[in-house]
């Protein structure tokens, strides 16, 4: 054997040797426990970041207008400044590159781009260049832009025009906006969601009426000034689905072979476990599932509504023809999953014909408790418990009822209380969020050995930010948003964690 041989031969188990050590180094929990081309990221929302809501030749969105209405969001809080990405984008960028983050995912503001809604009304160049710039920024950083056309901000225009998603005459509207998206971005946007969550969209605007445009019949609520909850959430949904079919066929059709990108749309759900092993409640978890997730994945998917909404809710469900169902079905390269909790589930009986809602429709009773016991850790945001698991259970439940799809999990996360009095420093110790973040990365990770594709992950949120009808009461970002002190941004402690996860 020569001495070279023996030479190599050495030097590979020197190798190996090496490797194995490096291999036990990384034995603990990191990025390294996922594979090689899974992306880590976090999230945002136009509306819930911007701020500047009149400037920059932007045009109002229902949200806009929400919002100011007293009563309609804690403390009154609006949007109006937000973050102020929309001025301090750059240093924000910045930020996410000192956590190692992969990929950003954030919304693009209908209104910023066409002010009036339409194409027909002119396209904002201002409003262009903004995306531009950050869309340059994010990527000049290293990091991957995860695009979301629809994070719930309607033209106030079209609202007013014809009902916004009430009317089919937004399915136009919008596909125009996604083409001027697929256009001006599509060379460096590679990923592109459709729209986010229309299930909050459809629930909380036109079922509970507690968010934008804040519709519900009047025995839901008195505040909603018109509504009605038995039938506009289905309308509704249903012209959300046909807007992002004809979406992605026309990205399909014009733009993705030459741009190379991928498209799909990000649903919400809970995890449902029966309270009681009785049928009934095994039943009520999967009419939990059906309305809340199989509402728009069954359709995506399948093709159709889920048999148990068709069988019960009659000609309120609005019907695909063939050609709409041949447009609707398929129409996904991958699924956005967002997860938050997990609740008990028992049956309860159908609402008597002058109590329908979307909300009663379901007949499923849900609790964070059984018997006093929570099914984890009770959190700051009341309707949201700690349930690790049920992520997995979902992610698998997906793999399994939905052909196994490419999946993101496009949303999870944690919020503590906007303690104002809290000293700064005792404000960035979010070692809860550590914990949820770090079970949670585990239980996709277990998802994944199972056969879940799951491609990415995604915290809610990047920074403290406007949160809906709580305004800015939940904090749930890894960076510190100090709203008392010109919006200053401070990194929390999660924010080191994850900087320390993805080391690479
Ligand atoms: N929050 C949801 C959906 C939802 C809303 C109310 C009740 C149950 C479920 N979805 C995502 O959660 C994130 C956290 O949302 C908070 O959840 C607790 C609510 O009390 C609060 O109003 C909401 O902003 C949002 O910021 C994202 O924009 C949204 O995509």
């Amino acid at each position: 054997m020569g001495v070279g041989t023996g030479m190599a031969k050495r030097l590979l188990s020197a190798v190996l040797l090496a490797a194995l050590a490096c291999g036990g180094a990384h034995a603990k929990f990191s990025r390294n426990s996922f594979p090689k081309d899974f992306i880590f990221g976090t999230g945002s929302a136009a509306y819930q970041y911007e701020g500047a809501y009149n400037e920059g030749g932007k045009g109002l969105s229902i949200w806009d207008k929400f919002t100011h209405i007293p009563g309609k969001i804690k403390n009154n809080d609006n949007g109006d400044v937000a973050n102020d990405m929309y001025h301090r984008y750059k240093e924000d960028v910045q930020l996410l590159k000192d956590m190692n983050l992969d990929s950003f995912r954030f919304s693009i503001a209908w209104s910023r781009i066409l002010p009036n809604g339409s194409l027909s009304g002119g396209i904002n160049k201002e409003g262009v260049a903004f995306y531009n710039n950050l869309i340059n920024e994010v990527i000049a950083k290293g990091l991957r832009p995860f695009v979301t056309l629809f994070h719930w901000d309607t033209p106030l225009a079209l609202e007013e025009k014809y009902g916004g998603f009430l009317s089919e005459n937004i399915i136009k509207d919008y596909v125009d906006f996604a083409e001027v998206c697929f256009k001006e971005f599509g060379d460096r946007v590679k990923d592109w969601t459709t729209f986010n969550e229309p299930w909050t969209y459809a629930e909380r605007g036109y079922s509970a009426g507690l968010f934008a445009p804040g519709r519900c019949s009047p025995h839901v609520s008195k505040s909603c000034l018109s509504g009605d909850s038995a039938r506009e959430p289905y309308v509704v949904t249903h012209n959300i689905l046909l807007a992002h079919a004809q979406a992605v066929a026309l990205y399909r059709a014009k733009y993705q072979k030459v741009q190379g990108g991928q498209i799909g749309i990000a649903v919400v759900s809970h995890w449902f476990v029966p309270n009681t092993n009785s049928t009934a409640d095994s039943f009520a978890v999967q009419r939990s599932l059906d309305f809340m997730y199989g509402w728009f994945l069954d359709p995506i998917v399948h093709g159709g509504y889920p048999a148990t909404m068709i069988g019960y809710l009659g000609d309120r469900l609005p019907k695909f023809t063939a050609e709409q169902m041949t447009l609707v079905k398929g129409s996904y390269d991958f699924i956005g999953v967002n997860y938050y909790t997990s609740y008990f589930t028992s049956a309860k009986p159908a609402p008597n014909g002058l109590e329908q809602s979307y909300d009663a429709d379901v007949r499923a009773n849900t609790s964070g408790f059984r018997n006093g016991v929570p099914i984890g850790p009770t959190e700051f945001v009341p309707i949201f418990f700690n349930y690790p698991a049920g992520l997995r259970e979902l992610l698998l439940y997906t793999a399994r009822r939905y052909n196994n799809p490419v999946l993101y999990v496009t949303e999870n996360g944690i919020a503590e209380g906007n303690n104002a009095t809290l000293p700064l420093k005792e404000a960035l110790k979010d070692g809860h969020r550590i914990e949820f973040h770090s079970k949670h990365l585990q239980f996709v990770n277990h998802a994944i050995k199972n056969g879940a594709r799951v491609k990415g992950y995604f915290t809610w949120t990047f920074m403290d930010c406007f949160e809906w009808g709580d305004g800015y009461l939940d904090r749930f970002g890894l960076i510190f948003i100090d709203r008392l002190n010109g919006l200053k941004r401070y990194r929390k402690e999660s924010s080191y964690w994850i900087e320390n996860f993805l080391k690479s």
